[in-house]
């Protein structure tokens, strides 16, 4: 079965940045987390998924068109199964909440104004406010109210809960697990709150100046890798033993000691029981691949 979105050595140049042959993919009933620094190429890859941009290489498709025909008419039909959420508000400021769902419903046919109107009561939407007057996280509430009515099959999210307080971003994520958790979905969300993708996510893809560093299941970064915090001596003798294979021992130096990342942390605390070992956050596991050392 072919994913439901897909990114196929996606190539684009901009001045002094390259987006550089970037693969992704996303299948039925996942949640892909797309981190990376800020100006890695998260957004410049959704948009090329999109077909908001033109590409220099590569190809990207979503629910099997590619991405350069859902930028024409003939693309109009799939992109009403594609929900967008963008970490603006790309709507005229003097519109009401209640005009939005009018103009929502003549522009998609599968428009639920029934699921609009709940949504917006749900996350406490004034029907009567101008999205103008919204604060931040209200207008990304209204976005995604906007993505969810129009009944789409897979959603994708740029810094989507970024202006969210945590009980808003509770009830988001909530939202996009019931969705996803429907046959037939999929969920690509960039996020810097990777706290959120630790909660929601199956698999994490990092990127870093236009290159993907590392896609894997987000399990084994959260569940199986762990965080050995050595002192030097502790260092060296953890890298003479082999328990990490020599060129693929990743650590990072702080003033307190050298953090160090261990591929099996159960291994690890057999091998080395006086060396406290933590279990391993996507933040950490970021910062070791992309600013790390390597012996
Ligand atoms: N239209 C454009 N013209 C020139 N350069 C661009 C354009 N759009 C993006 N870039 C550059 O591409 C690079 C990647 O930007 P992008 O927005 O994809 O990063 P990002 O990973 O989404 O960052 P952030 O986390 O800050 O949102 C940046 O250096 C940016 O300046």
């Amino acid at each position: 079965m072919s994913a439901l979105i897909e990114a196929k050595g996606l190539t684009k140049h901009y001045e002094g940045f390259s987006l550089e042959n970037v693969n992704l993919a996303v299948e039925e009933g996942e949640v892909v987390g797309f981190i990376g620094q800020n100006g890695a190429g998260k957004s410049t890859t959704i948009k090329a998924l999109l077909g908001l941009i033109r590409l220099d290489g590569g190809e990207g498709q979503i629910l099997g068109t590619p991405s350069d025909e859902l930028s024409r008419a003939s693309g109009a039909a799939v992109k009403e199964r594609v929900g967008v959420v963008f970490d603006t508000v790309s709507l005229p400021g003097h519109l009401r909440v209640c005009d939005v769902g009018r103009i929502y419903r003549s522009a998609y046919a599968s428009w639920d104004a029934h699921a609009f109107d709940r949504l917006a009561r749900e996350l406490d939407l004034d029907p009567k406010k101008a999205v103008k007057d919204l604060s931040r996280g209200m207008g990304m509430k209204l976005s995604l109210a906007c993505a969810l009515a129009h009944d789409p099959q897979v959603l994708i999210l740029d810094e989507a809960t970024a202006g969210l307080d945590p009980m808003a971003r509770d009830e988001a994520l909530d939202r996009l697990r019931d969705f996803v958790a429907r046959p037939g979905r999929a969920i690509l969300m960039s996020s810097h709150i990777t706290s959120d993708l630790e909660r929601i996510a199956d698999r994490i893809v990092c990127i870093d100046a236009g290159h993907i560093v590392f896609d894997l299941p987000k399990d084994v970064i959260t569940d199986e890798t762990g965080i050995a915090r050595c002192r030097v001596a502790d260092f060296e003798r953890v890298a003479a033993s082999g328990v990490v294979p020599e060129r693929e021992l990743r650590y990072l130096r702080h003033d307190y000691g050298i953090d160090v990342l261990v591929p099996d942390r159960f291994a690890f605390a057999e091998n080395f029981p006086e060396i406290p070992c933590d279990r391993m956050t996507i933040d950490d596991y970021m910062a070791l691949t992309l600013k790390g050392g390597v012996r």
